[in-house]
């Protein structure tokens, strides 16, 4: 029934299904299994995509030619730009989602790509012989044969969903859960461990009073995540902000003692950063409040996701909690929020190209790794995706630098340092934050993509020209300059000091709150220079108007530091030969193996010193 394939992706989640498309554009026969066609690229908890860091991520995908930020694009209800007060490297892309649209969306993408075959079914097992994979065996009794494999089982593997003190079985409610793998991959010499996360209930829209609610509208001016042509809607749908209170926060307590959270029925690690509404009460008990987004859930359904509601309280006690929040005194619920614990394998298994280090040609990638959130999914689908392809097909490892991408640094943490607990993206987490803006995924990652083969001729020769034309508006306001009776009017009203001579344009451009749009308004000369300019080359200029040097410091340090990170280290280095490092760097140079001495010295437990010996040998 099945001949061989190149690649089997197993899941459809945002990381299956990045993984598969990335694999199939790059030439790769590829087999996509998934339990069930109804729900792929389904979005298990938030309807939303992006957000601090993770716009970003999801930029970066869409810059070497993944599927993301097309799809988000085509499925927005609401779009902002976060953190526009602050510096550039901080505005993170957020849409809120047609969750149904979503998927839709995804499923089409895939069912128009070619080389991409799909297949409903269950893997419970692996073909493995002399530790290395070669197919897999479903829970129909077929075994399909491949040449890699890449797992993507996200909360599936072993699930166990909690309400109250009910318990049952399942990957994702109403979803069966996923027996077999962990066990094989326990036996084969793999380590697994168990992590949890949680969702809150969903409600139905017309059971509620808005007029008790403060509205929350998208931008006026709504952006996009794709740098593709994709058209975003301008229409956008309000979401809504309320609070709880002392009534809620009481009445959720009658039923912490019921609660699988504090009684410790789940097992596993949570994410601290989306924590439920009853770990909320109990952390932060001076607290009388807390803030509620009510997020629609789609253009045309009535359906609510009550964001900041996480909770696996019994259902009774979240619907008479929910109906004591101001707007939710007839609040009908669809869905009861729960909480769900899976197995993951702690990262550190794996190399930089998220291959396991056991198991030759098996890639892992998404919430199996222990992470958590559709972009870190998506993105390491993606690049396991690239990866899987490149060995099968004898070609170059694809390795992002943590200086060039959000990607890189996401990869680099989980392998190198592993975690403990659901691993999410922060812009803290990126130490040359400052480079690796939304703005400019695509001019540092394009030509990523277009060299792997994912980014066409002209779509590399739009971001080229886009850096060209930046580049020259730049120099031109260095040497145009304008008038103060010109300027001034624009500046008192943008509250700025007046000038009392002629400057240049990039003298103004460089004060807060003036930017290159203010000027085109006044200025006949840029406005000339900018008509068949578009916004985001016109944005690009501007940015780089007001932080170069900014910009320039940081290259220096990235200069500097990549003399360490391209040190290369051999895969069997031998670490026993260095008797003057301690006991503790040498056991976990062995288990990471890192590929450079930049690697090896953000691994926890290798000091400054071990580096320092260890470069002495590299060098020898
Ligand atoms: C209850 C809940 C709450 C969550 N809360 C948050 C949150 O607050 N914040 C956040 O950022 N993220 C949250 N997440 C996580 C978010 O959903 C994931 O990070 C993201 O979906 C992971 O993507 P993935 O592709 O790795 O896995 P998933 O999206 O889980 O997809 C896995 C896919 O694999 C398929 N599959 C699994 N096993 C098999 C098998 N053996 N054979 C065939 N197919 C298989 C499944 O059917 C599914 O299509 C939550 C998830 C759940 C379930």
């Amino acid at each position: 029934m099945f001949s061989k394939y190149d690649l089997i992706v197993v899941g459809a989640g945002h990381a299956g299904c990045e993984a598969a498309a990335a694999a199939a554009n790059l030439g790769s026969s590829v087999l996509l299994i998934t339990m069930n066609m109804g729900t792929i690229a389904q979005m298990s908890c938030n309807p939303a995509m992006g957000g601090v860091a993770k716009g970003q991520i999801v930029r970066e995908v869409d810059a070497m030619g993944g599927y993301s930020g097309i799809i988000s694009d085509k499925s927005t209800i609401q779009f902002r730009m976060l953190n526009k007060s602050k510096g550039p490297a901080m505005w993170s892309p957020r849409a809120q989602i047609d969750r149904m649209r979503f998927a839709e969306e995804w499923r089409l993408a895939l069912e128009r790509t070619a080389n991409l075959d799909i297949w409903q079914d269950s893997v419970v097992g692996l073909l493995v012989k002399d530790n290395t994979v070669y197919g897999v065996k479903t829970s129909l009794g077929i075994e399909i044969e491949s040449t890699a494999v890449v797992l993507t089982n996200g909360t599936f593997l072993n699930g166990v969903m909690h309400i109250g003190e009910k318990k049952f079985g399942g990957g994702r409610t109403a979803e069966r859960a996923s027996t077999g793998i962990t066990e094989q991959l326990v036996e084969l010499g793999m380590e697994a461990g168990r992590m949890k996360t949680g969702t809150p209930p969903r409600v139905d829209g017309r059971s509620l009073d808005y007029s008790k609610m403060e509205e929350q509208w998208g931008d006026e001016n709504p952006g996009k995540f794709s740098y593709t042509d994709t058209e975003v809607s301008t229409d956008q749908r309000c979401c809504w902000i309320t609070y709880t209170n002392d009534n809620v926060h009481e009445t959720l307590k009658e039923g912490f003692e019921k609660s699988p959270m504090f009684t410790g029925r789940i097992k596993g690690l949570g994410p601290r950063y989306c924590p439920s509404i009853e770990d909320k009460i109990n952390r932060f008990a001076e607290r009388d409040r807390h803030q509620i987004f009510v997020e629609p859930e789609g253009w045309n359904t009535c359906e609510i996701y009550v964001n900041g509601f996480s909770t696996s309280l019994p259902e009774d006690v979240q619907f008479k909690a929910l109906r004591l929040i101001p707007g939710f005194e007839q609040a009908k619920m669809f869905r009861p929020g729960y909480a769900i614990e899976y197995d993951f394998f702690p990262p550190t298994q794996l190399s930089l190209t998220l291959e396991t280090k056991l198991i030759s040609n098996l890639f892992l990638a998404g919430q199996i790794n222990g992470t958590t959130g559709y972009e870190e999914a998506a993105c390491q689908g993606f690049m396991a995706g690239i990866n899987a392809h490149q060995k099968i097909t004898d070609k170059h490892e694809l390795i992002m630098k943590r200086s060039e991408s959000y990607i890189g640094v996401l990869i680099d943490d989980l392998v190198t340092k592993g975690t403990e607990e659901p691993y999410r993206m922060f812009t803290s987490r990126a130490e040359h934050r400052l480079l690796l803006r939304q703005d400019n995924a695509d001019i540092r990652l394009s030509p990523i993509g277009h060299e792997l083969g994912l980014i066409s001729d002209e779509r590399l020769a739009k971001v080229t020209q886009k850096v060209t034309d930046a580049d020259a508006l730049v120099k031109f306001t260095k040497s145009q300059g304008i008038e103060m009776t010109d300027a001034n009017p624009m500046l008192e009203s943008l509250g700025s000091n007046t000038l009392n001579q002629n400057v240049k344009i990039h003298s103004l451009v460089g004060r807060p709150h003036i930017g290159l749009q203010d000027i085109i308004k006044v200025s006949k000369p840029l406005a000339e220079a900018t008509k068949v300019l578009d916004k985001e080359t016109i944005e690009q200029a501007e940015i780089k108007i007001k932080y170069e040097s900014y910009f320039e410091k940081e290259n220096e340090i990235v200069a500097k530091m990549l003399k360490m990170e391209d040190k290369e280290i051999k895969p069997d280095f031998d670490y026993n030969k260095i008797v003057s490092i301690s006991k503790e760097a040498r056991e976990k140079l062995f288990k990471i193996k890192p590929r450079t001495l930049g690697q090896a010295s953000r691994i926890s437990g290798v000091s400054p010193s071990d580096i320092s010996v260890l470069m002495v040998y590299i060098n020898k």
